[in-house]
């Protein structure tokens, strides 16, 4: 198993860490991207976020409001010293619905919905962490929770989120289940596992995972996870093989009417948390369109952009691995420094890719729809659709794909913070398929002016620079 991945936790409570103040001048991310960072041109300063994040928890109608503490949700002093080293100090909507229903005996499934970088990933571990047994070190080496991702990246991510936020419990470990270059040891002896689909069938078949223990299942990015051909299969060969009695508990901030269906029959009897289509949107992610006279002045336009956008870290979102290393060619042969991660790339090298980006030495990621769910870097201040994400038809034009828009436009925006997301359109039909995606969230895309790049500039570091976005751009 990949333990240089997963890090041993269950560290002796080293210092004594308390509780951090209401508006502390420290970082609420477990990415450090913010630290290494330290805020760019472009960028909310951290006191800037802090400040905001309070008013914003405090606004009822904010999904990250909560009337409860995290003392208040009957979290062991341990965890609450995970979440105070990481500078949570409330917990969001999601976090305080979602927690007693999760943490509740005996365990129930879940199927929990919140938009986009609202912590989703903090209520599913804090179950997970709460439930684990730990007394005995056979218990400690032996699987008891499992959280499956759509993609290596993701599932990475979680497994450092579990991992900081049980630091101070003993005995807390936490193996990867990605693909691996080289030989796997004969059994995984963490406690808690995250993995992809397929690498976890795998592992299982092998008996190199061992099931009869687990306690929990998660499945994040749960709608995706259900409804693509092969990752639904998957997940449904792999909950087959797990314990009758485990909890599942499923998370997404997008489940389509079609697969909540579908959702239900994975997680029986589940207490639901859902959200109203028009309520997906984060405020705080401004929505620009360009328009653009065809492919080539996309990428004039791209560049363009990338001179006024010199200091904070982007992504952008291409349909294709060929489109993803066009670019990229184009850019760095134009002396821009861009990376690109695609399912093309080999595992280590797609590990260095995020984690460069993570900590801010590549400012600029060119990727496809494999990063669009759940990447949590604090510092993306622009996301850019250079094609409108679609569904392809086999029959007629494609249509637009609102969910994936979502997701994409979500890696900003993160837990109050503002961000940008600019769409690329280029010909009728991108027209017509945001126009559909508009319409979908019942939302506001406006249009970028492009003639003036001066005037482009100006609203764009209007829109991040302004801590107060939210109440500005509604
Ligand atoms: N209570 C909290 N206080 C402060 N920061 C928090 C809190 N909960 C989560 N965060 C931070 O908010 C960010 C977004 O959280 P997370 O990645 O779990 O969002 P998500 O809801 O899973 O989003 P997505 O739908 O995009 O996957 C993370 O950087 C996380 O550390």
């Amino acid at each position: 198993m990949a333990s240089d991945e997963g890090a041993s936790a269950g560290k002796a409570l080293e210092d004594r860490i308390t509780k951090p103040e209401s508006t502390p001048s420290g970082n609420a991310n477990t990415d450090g991207a913010s630290q290494a960072l330290g805020g760019g041109d472009l960028q909310d300063t951290e006191q800037d976020v802090q400040v905001k994040l309070s008013d914003l928890q405090a606004d009822p109608d904010n999904p990250l409001f909560s009337i409860k503490s995290f003392e208040d949700l009957g979290l062991s002093q341990e965890i609450l010293q995970g979440l105070y080293a990481l500078k949570f100090i409330k917990p969001s909507k999601i976090q305080e619905r979602a927690l007693p229903l999760l943490m509740n005996n005996p365990p129930t499934n879940m199927i929990g919905q919140s938009q986009s970088g609202t912590g989703k990933t903090a209520a599913f571990t804090l179950n997970i962490l709460n439930r684990l047994e730990l007394d005995t070190e056979e218990k400690r080496r032996t699987p008891q929770a499992l959280i499956l991702a759509p993609s290596r990246e993701l599932a990475r991510q979680i497994g450092g989120v579990v991992t900081e936020m049980g630091r101070f419990m003993e005995g807390v470990s936490v193996g990867m289940a990605v693909p691996k270059e080289g030989a796997r040891p004969s059994r995984i002896d963490h406690n808690v596992v995250c993995g992809t689909p397929g690498t976890v069938m795998d592992l299982v078949k092998r008996r190199i995972l061992i099931t009869n223990k687990l306690k929990v299942l998660v499945l994040d990015e749960a709608d995706n996870m259900l409804d693509q051909q092969g990752l639904g299969d998957q997940c449904i060969r792999v909950k087959a093989l797990l314990p009758k009695t485990i909890q599942v508990v499923l998370f997404s901030a997008t489940f389509d009417d079609s697969i909540r269906l579908y959702a239900a029959k994975f997680a029986p009897n589940a207490n639901e948390i859902s959200l109203k289509q028009e309520e997906l949107t984060v405020e705080g992610i401004k929505q620009f369109y360009l328009d653009c006279t065809d492919d080539e002045d996309k990428y004039r336009v791209l560049v363009k952009l990338y001179g006024v956008m010199t200091t904070s870290s982007s992504i952008i979102f291409v349909q294709t691995r060929q489109t993803a290393s066009e670019i990229e060619k184009r850019m760095t042969t134009e002396g821009h420094t861009v990376a690109s991660l695609t399912g093309g790339v080999e595992g280590s090298v797609r590990d260095k890719i995020i984690d460069d980006f993570r900590e801010g030495r590549a400012k600029v990621l060119i990727t496809t729809n494999v990063l669009a769910r759940g990447i949590d870097v604090s510092t993306v201040s622009m996301v850019i659709n250079y094609d409108v994400p679609q569904h392809y038809s086999p029959r007629g034009p494609p249509s637009g794909d609102p969910q994936t828009y979502l997701h994409r436009i979500g890696r900003t925006g993160r837990f109050g913070r503002v961000g940008v997301a600019i769409s690329f359109v280029s010909n009728k039909d991108e027209w017509q398929m945001l126009m559909g995606i508009q319409k979908y969230f019942n939302t506001i895309i406006d249009l970028m002016p492009t003639s003036d790049w001066d005037e482009t500039e100006k609203i764009l570091k209007k829109v991040i620079k302004n801590p107060r976005a939210r109440s500005d751009f509604k």
